[in-house]
């Protein structure tokens, strides 16, 4: 499992491209057959992705935990990216569809991923987070979520926030997550941005036509820096960063949160005449 360590402030204004690529961009979640992760010090998060053709993958625990299955003492959200999804949790077995979302507790011993579809394959994106203590299985639909539609054609930013695990949800310790949708003509995300210094966040790029780009914008308010990512990429946001993206297109994100307050609102807003 790849590591990256946190960095600060102060190291990313002399950042170059390539220095915030390497530290903030993860471009290879999704692989044919296989299981990835990057486990971020940020609250310590692990982001990860698990692309099957049909093929049984177990997520395992690996030498940087030191524990004895990965779930000892974590706790995990899974959403569907595409295709028809299969998790199995200590032999029960969950079906997913498109964009739904799985959360396993601290304490399972095995999960594995696996398709249903015959023709496509099913990509799943994961987050996991340390945890105090167990929580059930649950599953939630596009339609239990809870959701808020932001924004305006006017502003290029209309969207719709899925929540998936949240305090009114899906009860978890610390993980925070669900889904944002940018309706056709926006490419804008949280823009004006916001800054919540009692979490991290990390954001997983989607539904972005191959050949589109986005402009992730990252960075303390008053030194901002920007990331061009493609399809399938995640960003690594630091509690006192903000994130931000306008897209050639739209697009779909997948967001996750880790830290202490689990108030979706807490946000400290920053208006745009306070950003350069
Ligand atoms: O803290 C919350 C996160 O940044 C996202 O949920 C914001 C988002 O999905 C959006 O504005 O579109
Ligand atoms: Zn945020």
């Amino acid at each position: 499992m790849e590591i990256r360590h946190s960095v600060g402030k102060r190291e990313v204004k002399n950042m170059k491209s390539q220095d915030l690529r390497d530290h903030f961009l993860v471009e290879d979640l999704m692989k044919d057959n296989k299981i990835q992760m990057v486990y971020s010090h940020y609250d310590r998060i692990i982001i990860g992705g698990a692309v099957s053709d049909g093929k049984e993958l177990e997520l395992e625990t690996s030498d940087e935990l030191k524990s004895d299955y990965f779930l000892e003492r974590r706790e995990l959200g899974i959403i569907l990216i595409s295709g028809e999804g299969l998790v199995t949790v200590d032999g029960e077995k969950y079906t997913l569809e498109e964009k739904e979302c799985l959360y396993v507790g601290r304490g399972k011993k095995s999960v594995v991923f696996s398709g249903r579809g015959k023709n496509e394959k099913a990509k799943f994106y994961f987050t996991s987070t340390p945890a105090h203590t167990e929580y059930p299985v649950a599953k939630m639909g596009l339609s239990e979520a809870e959701s808020q539609y932001m924004g305006s054609a006017e502003r290029s930013n209309e969207r719709t926030i899925n929540k998936y695990i949240h305090p009114d949800g899906i009860k978890s310790c610390q993980l925070m997550m669900g889904f944002t949708v940018l309706k056709k003509g926006s490419i804008w995300n949280t823009m004006p941005p916001h800054l919540h210094e009692r979490r991290m966040e990390a954001y997983f790029y989607c539904d972005l036509p191959e050949d589109d780009r986005i402009w992730h914008f990252m960075g303390e308010f008053e030194e901002t820096r920007h990331m061009l990512v493609a399809n399938n990429q995640a960003i690594i946001s630091p509690p006192w960063s903000i994130h931000s993206g306008a897209g050639t297109s739209n697009y779909c994100f997948v967001w996750a949160m880790a830290g202490e307050n689990q108030s979706f609102s807490d946000m400290d807003a920053v208006p745009l005449d306070k950003l350069k």
